[in-house]
Protein backbone atom coordinates (compact mmCIF):
# COMPACT_ATOMS: atom_id res chain seq x y z
CA UNK A 1 0.00 0.00 0.00
CA UNK A 2 2.14 2.75 -1.43
CA UNK A 3 0.35 5.11 -0.08
CA UNK A 4 -0.32 5.02 3.85
CA UNK A 5 1.78 6.63 6.24
CA UNK A 6 4.38 5.02 8.71
CA UNK A 7 1.95 5.96 11.88
CA UNK A 8 -0.77 4.26 10.03
CA UNK A 9 1.08 1.06 9.28
CA UNK A 10 1.92 1.15 13.10
CA UNK A 11 -1.36 1.65 13.89
CA UNK A 12 -2.94 -1.09 11.74
CA UNK A 13 -0.67 -3.32 13.06
CA UNK A 14 -2.15 -2.36 16.50
CA UNK A 15 -5.71 -2.88 15.05
CA UNK A 16 -4.81 -6.26 14.22
CA UNK A 17 -3.50 -6.95 17.55
CA UNK A 18 -6.60 -5.33 19.19
CA UNK A 19 -9.08 -7.82 16.47
CA UNK A 20 -7.26 -10.84 17.98
CA UNK A 21 -8.91 -10.19 21.35
CA UNK A 22 -12.11 -11.40 20.04
CA UNK A 23 -10.86 -15.15 19.04
CA UNK A 24 -13.55 -17.33 19.94
CA UNK A 25 -16.15 -15.24 21.20
CA UNK A 26 -17.27 -13.66 17.94
CA UNK A 27 -18.53 -15.99 15.76
CA UNK A 28 -20.77 -16.54 13.47
CA UNK A 29 -19.01 -12.95 13.07
CA UNK A 30 -15.46 -12.05 12.49
CA UNK A 31 -13.11 -10.78 14.46
CA UNK A 32 -12.04 -7.35 13.94
CA UNK A 33 -9.80 -4.21 15.69
CA UNK A 34 -9.97 -0.42 14.75
CA UNK A 35 -7.88 2.28 15.94
CA UNK A 36 -8.82 5.82 15.31
CA UNK A 37 -6.15 8.64 14.57
CA UNK A 38 -6.51 12.48 15.50
CA UNK A 39 -6.20 14.73 12.57
CA UNK A 40 -2.23 15.21 14.05
CA UNK A 41 -1.74 10.98 13.64
CA UNK A 42 -2.39 10.40 17.53
CA UNK A 43 -4.32 7.43 18.56
CA UNK A 44 -7.02 8.62 20.25
CA UNK A 45 -9.62 5.37 20.20
CA UNK A 46 -8.82 1.54 20.15
CA UNK A 47 -11.86 -0.42 19.91
CA UNK A 48 -12.30 -4.18 18.92
CA UNK A 49 -15.40 -7.15 18.23
CA UNK A 50 -15.83 -8.43 21.72
CA UNK A 51 -19.05 -10.94 20.67
CA UNK A 52 -21.02 -11.43 18.26
CA UNK A 53 -24.42 -9.45 18.93
CA UNK A 54 -22.45 -6.71 20.77
CA UNK A 55 -20.95 -3.56 19.29
CA UNK A 56 -18.60 -3.67 15.84
CA UNK A 57 -14.86 -2.32 16.39
CA UNK A 58 -15.31 0.52 14.78
CA UNK A 59 -18.02 1.31 17.05
CA UNK A 60 -15.94 1.34 20.18
CA UNK A 61 -13.19 3.02 18.80
CA UNK A 62 -15.65 5.88 17.75
CA UNK A 63 -17.04 5.92 21.26
CA UNK A 64 -13.38 6.28 22.88
CA UNK A 65 -12.44 9.08 20.94
CA UNK A 66 -15.47 10.99 21.17
CA UNK A 67 -15.24 14.92 19.05
CA UNK A 68 -11.15 13.94 18.98
CA UNK A 69 -12.22 11.92 15.80
CA UNK A 70 -13.47 14.69 13.54
CA UNK A 71 -11.05 15.11 10.84
CA UNK A 72 -9.15 11.85 11.86
CA UNK A 73 -8.55 8.55 10.31
CA UNK A 74 -10.15 5.05 11.27
CA UNK A 75 -7.64 2.00 10.44
CA UNK A 76 -10.16 -1.30 10.36
CA UNK A 77 -8.82 -4.80 9.96
CA UNK A 78 -12.07 -5.56 7.63
CA UNK A 79 -13.91 -3.04 5.53
CA UNK A 80 -16.28 -1.71 7.55
CA UNK A 81 -20.11 -3.21 7.26
CA UNK A 82 -22.57 -1.66 4.93
CA UNK A 83 -26.20 -3.59 6.64
CA UNK A 84 -27.65 -3.02 9.43
CA UNK A 85 -27.31 -6.52 11.58
CA UNK A 86 -27.95 -7.07 15.08
CA UNK A 87 -26.28 -3.06 14.87
CA UNK A 88 -26.11 -0.66 12.54
CA UNK A 89 -24.11 -0.27 9.50
CA UNK A 90 -20.31 1.29 10.56
CA UNK A 91 -19.87 3.17 7.55
CA UNK A 92 -22.74 5.46 8.34
CA UNK A 93 -21.05 5.56 11.81
CA UNK A 94 -17.41 6.62 10.82
CA UNK A 95 -19.21 9.09 8.06
CA UNK A 96 -21.53 10.62 11.50
CA UNK A 97 -18.53 10.85 13.50
CA UNK A 98 -16.64 13.03 10.98
CA UNK A 99 -13.93 10.92 9.94
CA UNK A 100 -11.87 12.01 7.33
CA UNK A 101 -10.04 8.88 5.74
CA UNK A 102 -10.80 5.33 6.61
CA UNK A 103 -7.95 3.10 5.63
CA UNK A 104 -8.65 -1.15 6.19
CA UNK A 105 -7.10 -4.15 5.47
CA UNK A 106 -9.01 -6.66 4.03
CA UNK A 107 -12.41 -6.74 1.98
CA UNK A 108 -15.67 -7.97 3.54
CA UNK A 109 -16.50 -11.35 1.04
CA UNK A 110 -19.96 -11.89 2.66
CA UNK A 111 -22.63 -10.60 -0.06
CA UNK A 112 -24.85 -8.68 3.12
CA UNK A 113 -22.02 -6.71 4.40
CA UNK A 114 -19.98 -5.75 1.92
CA UNK A 115 -20.04 -2.41 0.07
CA UNK A 116 -18.82 -0.04 2.93
CA UNK A 117 -15.96 1.07 1.05
CA UNK A 118 -17.93 2.48 -1.53
CA UNK A 119 -20.51 3.85 0.68
CA UNK A 120 -17.24 5.91 2.34
CA UNK A 121 -16.05 6.98 -1.05
CA UNK A 122 -19.65 8.08 -1.89
CA UNK A 123 -19.65 10.33 1.29
CA UNK A 124 -16.28 12.22 0.31
CA UNK A 125 -14.30 9.99 3.03
CA UNK A 126 -10.75 9.19 1.44
CA UNK A 127 -10.61 5.11 1.60
CA UNK A 128 -7.78 3.21 1.06
CA UNK A 129 -7.90 -0.83 1.37
CA UNK A 130 -4.93 -3.50 1.32
CA UNK A 131 -3.18 -2.12 4.53
CA UNK A 132 -1.06 -5.49 5.90
CA UNK A 133 -4.03 -7.40 4.22
CA UNK A 134 -2.39 -11.03 4.40
CA UNK A 135 -1.69 -9.96 8.26
CA UNK A 136 -5.18 -9.02 9.32
CA UNK A 137 -6.45 -12.35 6.73
CA UNK A 138 -3.97 -14.51 8.73
CA UNK A 139 -5.75 -13.05 11.95
CA UNK A 140 -9.58 -14.07 10.58
CA UNK A 141 -8.15 -17.55 8.65
CA UNK A 142 -10.63 -19.47 10.27
CA UNK A 143 -13.91 -17.00 9.50
CA UNK A 144 -12.32 -16.15 5.74
CA UNK A 145 -11.98 -20.23 5.34
CA UNK A 146 -15.84 -20.60 6.79
CA UNK A 147 -17.01 -17.98 4.62
CA UNK A 148 -15.32 -19.22 1.35
CA UNK A 149 -16.01 -23.08 2.32
CA UNK A 150 -19.64 -22.62 3.16
CA UNK A 151 -18.48 -24.88 6.27
CA UNK A 152 -16.22 -24.28 9.19
CA UNK A 153 -12.45 -23.93 9.53
CA UNK A 154 -10.98 -27.15 10.78
CA UNK A 155 -7.68 -27.34 12.69
CA UNK A 156 -6.49 -30.84 13.44
CA UNK A 157 -4.38 -31.30 16.49
CA UNK A 158 -2.64 -34.43 17.24
CA UNK A 159 0.59 -34.75 19.90
CA UNK A 160 2.18 -37.96 18.66
CA UNK A 161 6.07 -39.56 19.31
CA UNK A 162 8.98 -38.92 17.58
CA UNK A 163 7.85 -42.27 15.69
CA UNK A 164 4.53 -40.90 14.91
CA UNK A 165 2.19 -42.94 17.66
CA UNK A 166 -0.20 -40.93 19.62
CA UNK A 167 -0.65 -43.86 22.22
CA UNK A 168 1.18 -46.91 23.26
CA UNK A 169 -0.20 -50.35 22.99
CA UNK A 170 -2.38 -50.24 25.07
CA UNK A 171 -4.31 -47.36 24.65
CA UNK A 172 -2.58 -45.14 27.04
CA UNK A 173 -1.91 -41.51 25.95
CA UNK A 174 -1.66 -39.25 28.69
CA UNK A 175 0.56 -37.36 28.16
CA UNK A 176 2.86 -37.69 25.48
CA UNK A 177 3.48 -34.36 25.01
CA UNK A 178 5.26 -31.38 27.41
CA UNK A 179 3.06 -29.44 29.91
CA UNK A 180 4.23 -26.37 27.64
CA UNK A 181 2.68 -28.25 24.42
CA UNK A 182 -0.54 -28.88 26.14
CA UNK A 183 -1.12 -25.35 27.47
CA UNK A 184 -0.46 -24.15 24.10
CA UNK A 185 -3.52 -26.80 23.32
CA UNK A 186 -5.33 -25.33 25.99
CA UNK A 187 -5.30 -21.67 24.10
CA UNK A 188 -6.36 -23.25 20.65
CA UNK A 189 -9.40 -24.38 21.96
CA UNK A 190 -10.03 -20.91 23.90
CA UNK A 191 -9.67 -19.66 20.49
CA UNK A 192 -11.87 -22.56 18.32
CA UNK A 193 -15.92 -22.41 18.28
CA UNK A 194 -15.87 -26.24 18.99
CA UNK A 195 -13.64 -29.13 20.02
CA UNK A 196 -14.63 -32.23 18.15
CA UNK A 197 -13.30 -36.24 19.50
CA UNK A 198 -14.26 -39.30 18.14
CA UNK A 199 -16.10 -42.20 19.95
CA UNK A 200 -12.74 -44.24 19.96
CA UNK A 201 -11.19 -40.93 22.30
CA UNK A 202 -14.31 -40.53 24.44
CA UNK A 203 -14.25 -44.32 25.48
CA UNK A 204 -10.16 -44.44 25.92
CA UNK A 205 -9.60 -40.94 27.31
CA UNK A 206 -12.95 -40.03 29.06
CA UNK A 207 -11.65 -36.20 28.30
CA UNK A 208 -12.98 -33.27 29.53
CA UNK A 209 -11.96 -31.35 26.40
CA UNK A 210 -12.58 -27.67 27.72
CA UNK A 211 -10.08 -25.34 27.80
CA UNK A 212 -8.21 -24.28 30.87
CA UNK A 213 -5.30 -21.80 30.93
CA UNK A 214 -3.69 -20.88 34.11
CA UNK A 215 -3.81 -17.29 35.33
CA UNK A 216 -7.13 -16.16 33.44
CA UNK A 217 -10.27 -16.85 35.28
CA UNK A 218 -13.59 -18.79 33.91
CA UNK A 219 -15.07 -15.56 32.97
CA UNK A 220 -11.68 -14.69 30.95
CA UNK A 221 -11.67 -17.95 28.68
CA UNK A 222 -14.21 -18.42 26.03
CA UNK A 223 -15.68 -22.39 25.73
CA UNK A 224 -15.97 -24.34 22.82
CA UNK A 225 -18.33 -26.55 22.05
CA UNK A 226 -17.63 -30.29 23.45
CA UNK A 227 -18.88 -32.68 20.43
CA UNK A 228 -18.16 -36.28 20.53
CA UNK A 229 -18.98 -38.45 17.11
CA UNK A 230 -20.50 -40.93 18.75
CA UNK A 231 -22.97 -42.70 15.47
CA UNK A 232 -23.93 -45.42 17.66
CA UNK A 233 -24.38 -43.69 21.45
CA UNK A 234 -22.64 -45.74 23.27
CA UNK A 235 -18.76 -43.89 24.31
CA UNK A 236 -20.67 -41.42 26.91
CA UNK A 237 -22.08 -42.58 29.46
CA UNK A 238 -23.78 -40.29 32.41
CA UNK A 239 -20.90 -38.89 34.43
CA UNK A 240 -18.54 -38.75 31.82
CA UNK A 241 -16.16 -35.82 31.96
CA UNK A 242 -17.84 -34.16 28.76
CA UNK A 243 -21.07 -33.82 30.48
CA UNK A 244 -19.67 -31.65 33.31
CA UNK A 245 -21.67 -28.97 32.79
CA UNK A 246 -18.64 -26.34 32.17
CA UNK A 247 -18.85 -25.65 28.62
CA UNK A 248 -21.67 -26.74 26.15
CA UNK A 249 -21.72 -30.35 24.72
CA UNK A 250 -23.09 -31.92 21.72
CA UNK A 251 -23.38 -35.42 20.86
CA UNK A 252 -23.58 -36.53 17.55
CA UNK A 253 -25.53 -39.48 16.71
CA UNK A 254 -26.74 -41.50 13.76
CA UNK A 255 -30.07 -41.23 12.93
CA UNK A 256 -31.48 -44.69 13.89
CA UNK A 257 -29.23 -44.84 17.18
CA UNK A 258 -30.66 -45.35 20.40
CA UNK A 259 -29.13 -42.47 23.03
CA UNK A 260 -32.29 -43.03 25.34
CA UNK A 261 -29.73 -42.79 28.33
CA UNK A 262 -28.47 -39.71 27.10
CA UNK A 263 -32.05 -37.66 26.62
CA UNK A 264 -31.87 -34.91 29.59
CA UNK A 265 -28.21 -35.31 29.74
CA UNK A 266 -26.85 -33.58 26.77
CA UNK A 267 -28.17 -31.93 23.25
CA UNK A 268 -28.06 -34.79 20.70
CA UNK A 269 -27.86 -34.11 16.75
CA UNK A 270 -28.73 -37.08 14.64
CA UNK A 271 -26.62 -37.31 11.19
CA UNK A 272 -26.86 -39.46 8.42
CA UNK A 273 -24.47 -42.37 8.72
CA UNK A 274 -21.52 -41.91 6.00
CA UNK A 275 -21.55 -43.32 2.59
CA UNK A 276 -19.75 -46.56 2.40
CA UNK A 277 -17.69 -46.12 5.44
CA UNK A 278 -17.64 -46.25 9.43
CA UNK A 279 -19.75 -43.53 11.24
CA UNK A 280 -21.16 -40.39 10.72
CA UNK A 281 -21.02 -38.50 7.24
CA UNK A 282 -18.28 -35.47 8.15
CA UNK A 283 -19.85 -32.88 5.80
CA UNK A 284 -23.17 -33.59 7.40
CA UNK A 285 -21.11 -33.32 10.77
CA UNK A 286 -19.63 -29.77 9.67
CA UNK A 287 -22.88 -28.39 8.16
CA UNK A 288 -24.81 -28.89 11.39
CA UNK A 289 -22.06 -27.46 13.33
CA UNK A 290 -21.92 -24.24 10.77
CA UNK A 291 -25.96 -23.90 11.40
CA UNK A 292 -25.14 -23.80 15.32
CA UNK A 293 -22.97 -20.74 14.22
CA UNK A 294 -19.25 -22.96 14.96
CA UNK A 295 -16.74 -21.20 12.34
CA UNK A 296 -13.63 -22.68 14.09
CA UNK A 297 -13.61 -26.39 14.59
CA UNK A 298 -10.25 -27.87 16.86
CA UNK A 299 -10.17 -31.48 15.41
CA UNK A 300 -8.61 -33.39 18.18
CA UNK A 301 -8.29 -36.95 16.64
CA UNK A 302 -7.99 -39.87 17.34
CA UNK A 303 -6.69 -41.69 14.07
CA UNK A 304 -9.66 -42.96 12.79
CA UNK A 305 -11.82 -39.60 13.02
CA UNK A 306 -8.95 -37.65 11.78
CA UNK A 307 -8.69 -39.88 8.72
CA UNK A 308 -12.10 -39.88 7.85
CA UNK A 309 -11.79 -35.54 8.38
CA UNK A 310 -8.63 -36.10 5.64
CA UNK A 311 -10.53 -38.07 3.41
CA UNK A 312 -12.98 -35.64 3.33
CA UNK A 313 -10.72 -33.34 2.70
CA UNK A 314 -12.40 -31.15 5.49
CA UNK A 315 -8.61 -30.52 7.03
CA UNK A 316 -7.83 -26.76 6.68
CA UNK A 317 -4.60 -27.15 9.08
CA UNK A 318 -2.53 -29.18 10.72
CA UNK A 319 -0.96 -28.83 14.37
CA UNK A 320 1.49 -31.88 15.09
CA UNK A 321 3.24 -31.57 18.81
CA UNK A 322 6.24 -33.67 18.43
CA UNK A 323 7.36 -35.28 21.70
CA UNK A 324 11.20 -36.67 22.12
CA UNK A 325 9.49 -40.00 23.26
CA UNK A 326 9.38 -43.54 21.34
CA UNK A 327 7.06 -45.92 22.01
CA UNK A 328 7.91 -49.07 18.73
CA UNK A 329 4.22 -49.68 19.16
CA UNK A 330 0.74 -48.06 18.87
CA UNK A 331 -1.36 -46.41 17.10
CA UNK A 332 -0.06 -43.99 13.93
CA UNK A 333 -0.97 -40.33 14.34
CA UNK A 334 -3.93 -40.78 11.68
CA UNK A 335 -5.69 -43.68 10.46
CA UNK A 336 -6.68 -44.74 7.28
CA UNK A 337 -7.49 -41.74 5.29
CA UNK A 338 -8.55 -43.44 1.96
CA UNK A 339 -4.82 -43.08 0.39
CA UNK A 340 -3.13 -45.98 -0.87
CA UNK A 341 -0.24 -45.11 -3.33
CA UNK A 342 2.39 -42.81 -2.96
CA UNK A 343 1.00 -40.41 -5.42
CA UNK A 344 -2.04 -39.68 -3.73
CA UNK A 345 -0.02 -38.90 -0.55
CA UNK A 346 -1.63 -35.27 0.77
CA UNK A 347 1.85 -33.17 0.85
CA UNK A 348 1.81 -30.44 3.43
CA UNK A 349 3.03 -26.93 3.75
CA UNK A 350 5.22 -26.22 6.75
CA UNK A 351 4.26 -22.90 7.67
CA UNK A 352 5.49 -22.51 11.53
CA UNK A 353 8.16 -24.61 13.38
CA UNK A 354 8.29 -23.26 17.42
CA UNK A 355 10.34 -25.13 20.56
CA UNK A 356 7.87 -25.98 23.05
CA UNK A 357 9.19 -26.98 26.27
CA UNK A 358 11.40 -30.21 25.24
CA UNK A 359 9.03 -30.37 22.54
CA UNK A 360 8.49 -29.53 18.44
CA UNK A 361 5.58 -27.95 17.02
CA UNK A 362 4.78 -28.01 13.46
CA UNK A 363 2.18 -26.56 11.50
CA UNK A 364 1.14 -27.09 8.53
CA UNK A 365 -1.72 -26.41 5.60
CA UNK A 366 -2.56 -29.22 2.97
CA UNK A 367 -1.18 -28.24 -0.35
CA UNK A 368 -3.92 -30.05 -2.19
CA UNK A 369 -7.28 -27.69 -2.22
CA UNK A 370 -9.90 -28.91 0.19
CA UNK A 371 -12.84 -29.95 -2.50
CA UNK A 372 -16.30 -28.86 -2.62
CA UNK A 373 -18.50 -30.72 -0.18
CA UNK A 374 -20.52 -33.46 -0.76
CA UNK A 375 -22.60 -35.58 1.13
N1 LIG B 1 -2.08 -38.17 21.34
C1 LIG B 1 -3.15 -37.60 20.81
O1 LIG B 1 -3.09 -36.48 20.30
C2 LIG B 1 -4.44 -38.31 20.85
C3 LIG B 1 -4.53 -39.64 21.19
N2 LIG B 1 -5.71 -40.29 21.17
C4 LIG B 1 -5.73 -41.72 21.44
O2 LIG B 1 -6.31 -42.36 20.30
C5 LIG B 1 -6.98 -43.54 20.71
C6 LIG B 1 -8.38 -43.57 20.15
O3 LIG B 1 -8.31 -43.55 18.76
P1 LIG B 1 -9.49 -44.09 17.84
O4 LIG B 1 -9.97 -45.39 18.35
O5 LIG B 1 -9.00 -43.98 16.44
O6 LIG B 1 -10.65 -43.08 18.16
P2 LIG B 1 -11.44 -41.88 17.44
O7 LIG B 1 -11.60 -40.84 18.48
O8 LIG B 1 -10.85 -41.52 16.14
O9 LIG B 1 -12.86 -42.51 17.25
C7 LIG B 1 -13.10 -43.41 16.20
C8 LIG B 1 -14.59 -43.66 16.11
O10 LIG B 1 -15.24 -42.46 15.75
C9 LIG B 1 -16.50 -42.80 15.21
N3 LIG B 1 -16.77 -42.10 13.99
C10 LIG B 1 -17.80 -41.25 13.78
N4 LIG B 1 -17.81 -40.81 12.53
C11 LIG B 1 -16.77 -41.35 11.91
C12 LIG B 1 -16.29 -41.29 10.58
N5 LIG B 1 -16.88 -40.57 9.63
N6 LIG B 1 -15.20 -42.02 10.27
C13 LIG B 1 -14.58 -42.75 11.20
N7 LIG B 1 -15.00 -42.87 12.48
C14 LIG B 1 -16.09 -42.17 12.83
C15 LIG B 1 -16.46 -44.31 14.92
O11 LIG B 1 -17.16 -44.96 15.95
P3 LIG B 1 -18.75 -45.15 15.90
O12 LIG B 1 -19.01 -45.96 14.66
O13 LIG B 1 -19.02 -45.82 17.18
O14 LIG B 1 -19.33 -43.78 15.80
C16 LIG B 1 -14.99 -44.66 15.07
O15 LIG B 1 -14.76 -45.97 15.51
C17 LIG B 1 -6.94 -43.55 22.24
O16 LIG B 1 -5.91 -44.42 22.65
C18 LIG B 1 -6.61 -42.12 22.59
O17 LIG B 1 -5.93 -42.04 23.80
C19 LIG B 1 -6.86 -39.64 20.83
C20 LIG B 1 -6.84 -38.30 20.51
C21 LIG B 1 -5.63 -37.54 20.48
N1 LIG C 1 -2.48 -37.57 24.81
C1 LIG C 1 -2.38 -36.26 24.53
C2 LIG C 1 -3.49 -35.51 24.10
N2 LIG C 1 -4.69 -36.09 23.97
C3 LIG C 1 -5.93 -35.38 23.71
O1 LIG C 1 -6.35 -34.65 24.85
C4 LIG C 1 -7.59 -35.17 25.33
C5 LIG C 1 -7.69 -35.04 26.83
O2 LIG C 1 -8.19 -33.79 27.11
P1 LIG C 1 -8.55 -33.32 28.61
O3 LIG C 1 -9.26 -34.46 29.28
O4 LIG C 1 -9.39 -32.11 28.42
O5 LIG C 1 -7.25 -33.01 29.28
C6 LIG C 1 -7.59 -36.59 24.83
O6 LIG C 1 -8.84 -37.18 24.78
C7 LIG C 1 -7.02 -36.39 23.43
O7 LIG C 1 -7.97 -35.82 22.55
N3 LIG C 1 -3.31 -34.18 23.83
C8 LIG C 1 -2.12 -33.57 23.98
O8 LIG C 1 -2.01 -32.38 23.73
N4 LIG C 1 -1.06 -34.28 24.42
C9 LIG C 1 -1.12 -35.59 24.69
O9 LIG C 1 -0.12 -36.17 25.08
Amino acid sequence: MATAAPVETAAMRRAIELAARGLGHTSPNPVVGCVVLDSHGRTVGEGWHQRAGGAHAEIHALRAAGERARGGTALVTLEPCNHTGRTGPCAQALIDAGIARVVYAVSDPTPTATGGAVTLAEAGIDVEGGLLADEAAAGNEAWLTAVLRGRPFVLWKYAATLDGRIAAADGTSRWISSPESRADVHRLRAAADAVIVGSGTARADDPQLGARISGLTDDEISQPLRVVVDSGATAVRPGARVLDGTAPTLIAVAEDADATHLEGLAPLVRLPRAAGGPGLSIPALLKALYERDVRSVLLEGGPTLAGAFLAARAVDKVVGYLAPVLLGAGPAAVGDAGITTLAQALRLDVTDTRRLGPDLRITATPLRPALPEEN
